[in-house]
């Protein structure tokens, strides 16, 4: 979308839904929102008001940003920013001296200002929508398959709830263009710590704060969520348990990580453990930043705030020494009694460990003995974590997905095959060129053994052998667009064949096959270079597994994602609402010919088979 050239493009104001308006970033429910359309200079600020959307939508101001960057006349000043609806006073204009409450249209407006629900918000849509049999349908378990390809994220594409987890975890994306890049909201990196009192944590933390200190990282410990005792429970102080999880107010812990999460800043209680009150010191105002630190004994047990880490780290110290360093602490630090210290322990943090917190390691992606003296987990964990910022934001939530990086000449050849006027030969040349990129890609990743050779002088060389037992699954047709690519670079590979009717009872049908019979030995390259709305893709995956191949054996190569205008459940838990709105706003001419890819390639293939050798028609 083009976005006006000035303030007097912006008029005129837009009416509540009106789809048709060539500008209609916003609407105002009471149709006074000269503050935006008045070309004289204007000073606005936005107060927050309450979200009226299950989530905030941090895009907002940035388009508005853009919006105003583009009025030369108008100035904006941007206080924050906290849901899809937006209060906008005007100040320091006399003529315009009223408030209104704006909101931001939905349905052309680059995809960026619709509210989104994302996250757990997502997934807790996604399950009230789907009856049991869907979800188990879409609920496979894609932890370890890779699905790897280039991919143009669409406008605004932002993967969010369960299904989109799963489906999306292995996805290999280029990166976005520029309005792409835009309209994807930036995601921090969410390292959880956990491990028993005194084992170290805080000083981990501090350690791997330190090492990234060219970065934004922000710590959250979980103790500022402690509940506030009452009067009996103070009187009483000594037989309250703080090492239970109810001793935690853990949804006011999960509603500010997830505010941190939304790039929003959020007041942190800051817990007095001399008191045992929040409150008494000042809360503490943390903004978002790239990296989040949730620290905590029991960080790990919530699901659900386990499920907002991307990293989660245990650190694992001898009870004893814990026990030492705690005795230190809390008659150092805190001003208590030995006795009471000792007592504590015994009644409550000992029992609390082994119950609730020792259970929890096996969450853990990283465990670390000795916490801040093992220097190289603290190395190794800053080295990952830097690995993470450098990536794609989607790469930094789904482990298995992986992103060929963008050059230029990536660029061009997605360029290319979008470009109408791109000539059939061009066309071929050009996808074929890219596909095989995804298919190297995809090949990397299969395992290899040892393998030591003589060379012609004499002396060994030690190499690594090629994974033997593989196979590739095209969906039909599209899927074998990318035969050739795969049979070029694995000399005789076997290639079975899946093929999903799209407009079956449900959407889609699985109705045929023909696959090696020896399939569940193999590592499989399952090519679809569309991900539409993830049906076919749930389809073929769900066939494979229930042939016997594991889950990490499946490679699933891509070169192209977006999601399909459907109003089928699926489609819902797929994108959730943004992606529906998104879909509804794209054009679809541009989704119908990606959804068109194999017919179009194979088409411009047949006449150009005559001109072409190279490939070979199925
Ligand atoms: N490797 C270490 N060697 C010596 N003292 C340590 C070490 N790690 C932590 N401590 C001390 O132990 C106490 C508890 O450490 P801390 O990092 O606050 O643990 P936690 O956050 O798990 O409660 C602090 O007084 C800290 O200075
Ligand atoms: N008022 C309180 C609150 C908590 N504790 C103890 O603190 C420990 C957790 O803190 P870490 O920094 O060590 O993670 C936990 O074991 C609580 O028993 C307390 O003593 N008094």
């Amino acid at each position: 979308m083009q976005w006006p050239k000035s303030p007097a493009q912006i008029s005129p104001i837009c009416k509540r839904g009106t789809k048709s308006t060539p500008f209609p970033v916003i609407f105002c429910n009471n149709e006074t929102c000269a503050c935006l359309t008045d070309p004289s200079p204007l000073r606005l600020s936005v107060l927050p008001v309450s979200a009226s959307g299950p989530a905030t939508n941090l895009h907002c101001n940035h388009k508005i940003q853009k919006l105003k960057g583009l009025s030369s006349s108008s100035q904006g000043v941007w206080e924050s920013v906290t849901g899809p609806t937006l209060q906008i006073k005007t100040k320091e204009v006399e003529t315009v001296n009223h408030s209104t409450t704006v909101r931001l249209h939905r349905h052309s407006t680059d995809h960026v200002l619709s509210p989104q629900v994302s996250g757990m918000d997502g997934a807790r849509k996604c399950n009230k929508r789907s009856n049991k049999k869907e979800r188990e349908k879409k609920e496979i378990n894609t932890q370890s398959f890779y699905r790897l390809g280039t991919c143009d994220l669409p406008h605004g594409f932002q993967i969010s709830g369960r299904f989109a987890r799963s489906i999306h975890r292995n996805l290999e994306v280029e990166q976005p263009t520029t309005s792409a890049a835009e309209s994807v909201p930036k995601q921090p990196f969410v390292i959880g710590v956990a491990g028993g009192a005194a084992s170290g944590k805080t000083t981990v933390c501090d350690l791997i704060i330190q090492q990234l200190h060219d970065q934004r990282v922000v710590l959250v410990n979980q103790d500022s969520f402690y509940h506030n005792l009452s009067e009996e429970e103070l009187m009483r102080v000594h037989e309250y348990n703080f090492d239970h999880p109810d001793a935690f107010d853990t949804e006011q812990l999960l509603c500010c990580m997830g505010k941190l999460r939304h790039w929003q800043a959020v007041d942190i209680p800051n817990y007095d453990f001399k008191s045992y009150k929040n409150g008494v010191v000042p809360k503490r105002r943390v903004n978002p930043s790239d990296v989040i630190i949730l620290e905590g004994i029991l960080a790990f047990h919530d699901p659900r705030v386990r499920e907002l880490m991307n990293m989660k780290i245990f650190v694992d110290t001898d009870p004893d020494v814990r026990l030492a360093r705690r005795i230190r602490r809390d008659t150092v630090e805190k001003g208590r009694d030995i006795r009471t210290v000792l007592d504590q322990y015994s009644n409550f943090v000992k029992p609390a460990f082994d119950d609730f917190i020792l259970p929890t390691k096996k969450y853990a992606d990283i465990i670390i003995p000795r916490g801040g003296d093992n220097h190289v987990a603290i190395d190794l964990i800053v080295q990952h974590i830097r690995t993470k910022l450098g990536q794609h934001d989607l790469c930094k939530i789904y482990p298995n997905l992986y992103v060929i990086q963008s050059t230029f000449q990536i660029r061009g050849m997605h360029t290319l095959i979008r470009d109408a006027k791109t000539t059939k030969h061009d066309f071929v040349f050009y996808s074929d060129r890219l596909i095989r990129l995804v298919v190297e890609h995809g090949l990397g990743h299969l395992p290899f053994t040892e393998k030591q050779v003589i060379t012609p002088t004499g002396s060994v060389y030690t190499g690594v052998d090629f994974c033997k037992r593989l196979c590739g699954v095209s969906v039909i047709r599209s899927g074998e667009s990318m035969e050739n690519a795969l049979r070029a670079c694995c000399k005789g590979i076997k290639i079975g064949k899946i093929l999903i009717h799209r407009e079956g009872d449900n959407g889609q049908q699985l109705i045929y096959e023909k696959l090696p019979t020896d399939i569940s030995d193999r590592h499989v390259l399952l090519l679809d270079p569309i991900l539409g709305t993830g049906n076919s893709a749930v389809q073929a995956i769900s066939l494979l597994i229930r042939k016997g191949v594991p889950e990490s054996n499946i490679i699933f190569l891509n070169l192209i994602s977006a999601p399909q205008a459907s109003d089928s459940p699926d489609m819902i838990m797929f994108t959730a609402v943004l992606h529906l709105q998104l879909v509804s706003m794209r054009p679809m001419s541009t989704i119908f010919e990606f959804f068109q890819f194999g017919l179009y390639f194979f088409q411009l293939l047949k006449s150009l088979a005559d001109v072409s050798s190279n490939y070979q028609l199925c």
